[in-house]
C-alpha cells in the first residue's frame, strides 16, 4: 500500500517536474465564475510571455474546453502518455475533451474519480511550464481534497472565486481554514459578478449585495457583463480578454497579481 503511494507520488512529480509553479483556482459552490477566474490567469501570464497549462480538474462540470472554444477536440496520446490541446500555445487537459459524445455525463464514484485524477495528472505530458492552473471541482470536499493531498507542497497557492450574497464571510472562512489545514497557500478571492455599470449613465448596481471581506484578501471585482457572457458562450473567452475594456483589465489584473506575489516567494 505505501510502496503504490509512493510509486503514485513519484510518478506525479516525475510528470510535473519541468512545471515550475502550481496555481490552484477553487470556489466553496458551482457557477461562481471559477473557469471564467482559471482561463483568465492562464490566458493573462501567457500575454506576459509565461509558458502555461491548464488542468480543468472538474469531473462532473468541465467547461475550460467550452470557454477557450475547444470543446469538439479531443485529446491525443504518445505511448502511454496523454499530450494536452495546444491553444494559443496554452495546454489544455480536461476530462471533457476524453470524451467523444460530449453530452455523456461521468458517472464515476469517489474511489474511481480519485484514480483518474491522479492518472490524468501523472500520465500528461506537461512539458517545461512556468504556470500550471488547476481549475478545481467546486467546494471543499473529496476531490479537492485528493488534488491537494497528492501534489503536495508542489502548490504555490490558491485563488478563490465568490460572488456577493448571503454566506460569503463563512464560505470564505471554511475555504481558508480548508487551505490552512492542507498547507496551501491563500492568496486572496476574486469577487466576480460584483457590480453591473450602467451602460447609459455609469452608475453602479451592486445587484447581489457587499461583500463583508477584508479588502486586502480581494485581488479583483469582476463586474457583471452581458457583453462577457455572450463571448464565453462561443468560446471566445481569449478574443475577450484581449480586447481593452474595464472588464478585461479586471479579469487580466489577476494573473499581475499572481505573477506578483509568487515572484516574491520561493
Ligand atoms: N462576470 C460575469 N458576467 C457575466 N456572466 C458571467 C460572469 N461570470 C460568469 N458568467 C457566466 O456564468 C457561467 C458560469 O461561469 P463559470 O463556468 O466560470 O463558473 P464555475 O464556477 O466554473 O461553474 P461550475 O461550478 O459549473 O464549473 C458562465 O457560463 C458565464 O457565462
Amino acid at each position: 500500500m505505501l510502496s503504490s503511494r509512493l510509486s503514485i507520488i513519484n510518478d506525479i512529480n516525475a510528470a510535473l517536474k519541468d512545471v515550475d509553479k502550481i496555481v490552484i483556482v477553487m470556489s466553496g459552490k458551482g457557477g461562481v465564475g471559477k473557469t471564467l477566474v482559471s482561463c483568465s490567469l492562464a490566458i493573462g501570464l501567457n500575454m506576459k510571455g509565461y509558458s502555461v497549462a491548464i488542468l480543468d480538474a472538474d469531473i462532473h462540470g468541465p467547461s475550460v474546453p467550452w470557454m477557450l472554444g475547444i470543446a469538439n477536440e479531443l485529446l491525443r496520446a504518445e505511448g502511454d502518455r496523454i499530450l494536452p490541446i495546444e491553444i494559443n500555445d496554452i495546454g489544455v487537459v480536461s476530462f471533457d475533451l476524453l470524451l467523444d459524445v460530449k453530452e455523456m455525463p461521468i458517472v464515476w464514484r469517489g474511489p474511481l474519480k480519485t484514480r483518474a485524477l491522479l492518472e490524468i495528472l501523472s500520465k500528461t505530458l506537461w512539458g517545461r511550464r512556468d504556470y500550471l492552473i488547476i481549475d478545481m471541482p467546486p467546494g471543499t470536499g473529496d476531490e479537492p481534497l485528493t488534488i491537494i493531498q497528492w501534489l503536495r507542497d508542489r502548490i504555490s497557492g490558491a485563488i478563490l472565486v465568490i460572488t456577493p450574497g448571503m454566506l460569503v464571510k463563512h464560505i470564505v472562512s471554511k475555504a481558508k481554514s480548508f487551505l490552512y489545514n492542507t498547507n496551501v497557500k491563500y492568496l486572496g478571492t476574486v469577487v466576480n459578478m460584483a457590480y453591473f455599470k450602467c451602460p447609459v449613465c455609469g452608475s453602479i448596481h451592486r445587484i447581489f449585495g457587499t461583500v463583508d471581506i477584508d479588502s486586502k484578501e480581494i485581488i479583483a471585482e469582476i463586474p457583471i457583463d452581458p457583453d462577457l457572457a455572450k463571448y464565453i458562450e462561443n468560446g471566445k473567452i481569449i478574443e475577450y480578454l484581449k480586447q481593452e475594456n474595464e472588464t478585461s483589465k479586471k479579469l487580466l489584473m489577476i494573473s499581475t497579481y499572481v505573477e506578483n506575489i509568487l515572484s516574491k516567494t520561493p
